[in-house]
């Protein structure tokens, strides 16, 4: 009897596609979970065996699939059902999902080849007479497939910054050196497409003079770990938190579970005796983090605390051949290990014991582009399979979590107290209304403490988030500022690398310029961001005084991000001064003071989670000070001293952030009280739009409340345009993420047939903007 299974593509269509099986080839050849490759049209597709048992479908000929590609499942079935959960909530097409996550390799048609190094076409195994003795050696493994069909991409990096000794008259050279410059780590491909042409005579030469240097990955692990760290035993609160953990993680049901922690109250230690025996029971870890940056201190830690256990880093970073050979050893069942990643490693092949979300409230977990996602349902996802543990760690808890952590959704555990001796800084707002900025952006107590604490000896960190010298170049002769030409916004100057940026989308143009609109020369940079900040303190401490600023600007050269810290924490330098990124996970003792230069940043944002991430970041960065033998102290410069947060921020008091923030969004009916969904509609910049989003609107509002959802707008986005498309949001609000779901596959039914409008779907927005 003829037997069918289904496949899911892995490319256009996507679809999941019904085959019968090969009556001439062995049963055993097949695998539910492992990749095939099978005839779609004239050409052939790879896919995945979702099911080896389907029906026949009425009313049309199968056609037989072509031949495996993996000798044993790739997938488990857990995984193919966390991937088919993900595609009903996105509503998006499982094999596109899939698509976006593996490394193109492995998507990609294998060349399949003789022991012997023979290849063999694909129409060759399709008939012939070499088929039966092919699928004997398949069986027998003297005949597989070539996955490593492309070239492995090379990585290159900047080598020293601007400017470069190189004559003006070399253009390609100067080209890809700024290319480097503006983008970061780049490929030989991306490169090739960007000039649309091959530049691997620059590259060369540029090689050979030591200007840039080929690396694995913009971030690479630390090759040398820190001498091991003196043992120590865990503290009464911590060791109570493990065993409660752990009893969640050994009850064969999947559980969350919350460790609130106060900044520096060691939950490191927390997670890392939990994923030891977590190896012990015989399941894999992955532990996460935020930031790549975070990832590489905790791929430190766990090498240094568990240095006998298999460990792998993985991040998005990581050269396409890294991700591939990730996957690929991970698909082929090795012993329980841990990985230590980003948000993307959730998608590696393995089914985890315990995921470990590290600074769980950080907003980098939601992925805001592309698929969308937030990686705390997705490790919910994938741990309700393997009946394991999602532990989510923070001293600041998104307000959604706690929420559910006290009414008893999520198993709370709590460590109130700094390790040792170390105490929670004294926290200090300086009114800018009544001290205004006398010394470039400080107050003068804020300077006079910056001054002594540099005389002692001591560390300080200054957080400003805001990056490059200035956010606005005025011309002096139009009154204009300069503004990106897709995004009509501000373009922010990067006085040392000579350049206007557009941090929207990338743009960037040389400075010195003449003014786009008016061709004048006199300008004018207004407001200061990081790199302004360091050239004040240059000019104005003290001059031995040793400054490092850790930016997205300073951590463009592959490794340097990791210079920066592990500098600092060898207290190579006394001022470290950036944005956000330096305001969490890191563990320097040596700092007494942070100074946040402007607290009213991220306060007014249209956006109902402004408040609370402008708390967290507060609290974290406060965090950073104090966590040695001396006390620390933090000093926050603000114009609004009035603002609720305040009270909080200085008494380090989550909770009762928490108590008004939660009753403010009951009131105004937010999260975790609603389901909320942003919807954005996009279109070129010239084409009209008022006849479409006037038509859109009507539609919505016909078709909302008989589904029981609110919704507010189509409106203007606050980033009206970007990249080159005006954008247009809607709101939605419903009790139930079905009703939303309804409404939104409605909204793309509605726009489906209209020419180079784009729709997008984000449940539950991070970025309102
Ligand atoms: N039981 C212990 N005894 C002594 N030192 C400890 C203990 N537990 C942790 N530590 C040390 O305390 C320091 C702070 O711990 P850790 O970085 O884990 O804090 P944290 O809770 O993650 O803070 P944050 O939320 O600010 O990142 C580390 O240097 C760690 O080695
Ligand atoms: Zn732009």
């Amino acid at each position: 009897m003829r037997e069918f299974c289904s496949v899911l593509l892995l490319s256009s269509p996507y679809s999941v596609l019904t085959y019968s099986m090969p009556e001439d080839l062995p049963r055993q050849m097949w695998h539910v979970g492992g990749r095939v490759v099978v005839p779609l049209g004239k050409s052939f597709r790879v896919g995945i065996l979702t099911d080896a048992d389907v029906a026949e479908p009425e009313g049309c000929v199968c056609k037989d699939v072509l031949w495996p590609v993996d000798r044993a499942p790739f997938f488990s079935a857990g995984y193919l059902d966390f991937i088919r959960d993900l595609s009903i909530r996105q509503m998006d097409a499982a094999g596109k999902i899939l698509a976006r996550v593996l490394p193109a390799a492995l998507r990609d048609l294998p060349l399949f080849k003789t022991r012997e190094g023979l290849a063999v076409r694909l129409g060759d195994l399709a008939e012939g007479d070499a088929r039966a003795g092919l699928a004997r050696d398949w069986m027998a493994g003297r005949f597989a497939p070539h996955v490593c069909t492309r070239r492995p991409e090379r990585l290159f990096s900047l080598i020293t910054e601007p400017p470069w000794p190189v004559r003006p008259q070399a253009t390609a050279q100067l080209d890809v050196l700024r290319y480097l410059d503006v983008h970061g780590v780049s490929s030989t491909k991306t490169l090739n497409a960007h000039f649309g042409k091959n530049v691997s005579q620059p590259l060369r030469v540029l090689l050979r003079k030591e200007l840039i240097r080929e690396v694995e990955s913009h971030f690479e692990p630390d090759v040398v770990c820190a001498p091991a760290a003196a043992t120590f035993s865990l503290t009464d609160e911590q060791q109570q938190a493990v065993e409660g953990f752990w009893e969640l993680l050994t009850d064969r049901t999947p559980r969350s579970a919350l460790l609130f922690g106060v900044t520096g109250s060691g939950k490191t230690a927390v997670y890392l005796e939990l994923a030891r025996r977590c190896l012990c029971l015989g399941k894999h870890v992955m532990l996460l983090a935020p930031e790549v940056g975070i990832a590489l201190k905790l791929h430190r830690d766990v090498r240094e605390a568990l240095p006998e256990a298999n460990v792998r880093l993985f991040h998005g970073y990581l050269s396409p051949s890294d991700r591939q050979r990730t996957f690929m050893e991970l698909a082929d069942q090795p012993a329980p290990g841990i990985v230590v990643g980003t948000r993307s490693s959730l998608f590696l092949p393995i089914e985890p014991g315990l995921v470990i979300l590290d600074e769980e409230h950080d907003a980098s977990f939601k992925q805001d582009e592309g698929l969308i996602y937030q990686a705390r349902e997705l490790a919910y996802g994938r741990i309700t399979r393997s009946a394991g543990l999602l532990l989510m760690g923070s001293a600041t808890p998104d307000v959604k979590v706690f929420h559910a952590a006290r009414n008893g959704g999520i198993a709370l555990k709590r460590l109130p107290n700094r390790v040792g001796e170390a105490r929670l800084p004294v926290v200090t707002l300086v009114d800018l209304r009544v001290e205004p900025p006398e010394h470039g952006p400080f107050a003068t107590s804020v300077r006079d403490a910056l001054v002594a604490a540099v005389h002692a000896g001591e560390q300080v960190i200054i957080l400003h988030n805001r990056r490059g010298y200035a956010p606005v170049l005025y011309c002096e002769t139009c009154s204009e500022p300069v503004k990106c030409p897709h995004c009509q916004v501000s373009m922010t100057l990067h006085k040392r690398r000579e350049l206007l940026l557009c941090h929207y989308c990338g743009h960037s143009l040389l400075f010195p310029l003449s003014c786009p609109g008016c061709k004048g020369n006199e300008f004018l940079p207004l407001g200061s961001g990081t790199e302004r900040l360091e050239e004040f303190l240059r000019d104005d401490l003290p001059r031995d005084t040793k400054i490092l600023r850790l930016d997205r600007d300073t951590s463009r050269r592959a490794g340097s991000m990791q210079d920066t810290l592990a500098a600092f924490a060898r207290q190579e330098a006394q001022i470290l001064v950036g944005t956000q990124m330096l305001s969490k996970g890191h563990h320097f003792p040596g700092v007494t003071l942070v100074v946040v230069v402007d607290g009213d940043l991220g306060l007014n944002l249209p956006d109902y989670r402004a408040t609370e991430r402008s708390f967290q970041m507060l609290v974290q960065v406060a965090g950073r000070a104090g966590r040695g033998e001396k006390n620390g102290r933090v000093l926050i410069q603000t114009r609004n001293p009035g603002h609720y947060c305040w009270q909080f921020v200085r008494e380090n008091d989550y909770e009762g952030f928490f108590t008004r923030e939660i009753a403010l969004r009951q009131v105004m009916g937010y999260p975790p009280f609603v389901k909320l969904a942003l919807v954005r509609v996009s279109l070129p910049f010239d084409q009209p739009d008022a006849e479409l989003m006037n038509a859109f609107a009507g539609r919505i509002r016909a078709v909302c409340p008989a589904a029981g959802v609110r919704v507010l707008g189509p409106a203007p986005a606050p980033l009206a345009v970007l990249r080159g498309r005006k954008r247009f949001q809607c709101l939605l609000k419903a009790d139930s993420w079905p009703a939303i779901r309804g409404v939104c596959a409605e909204m793309r039914k509605m726009l489906s047939g209209e020419k180079n409008v784009r729709i997008s779907v984000d449940l539950d927005p991070m970025d309102m903007l």
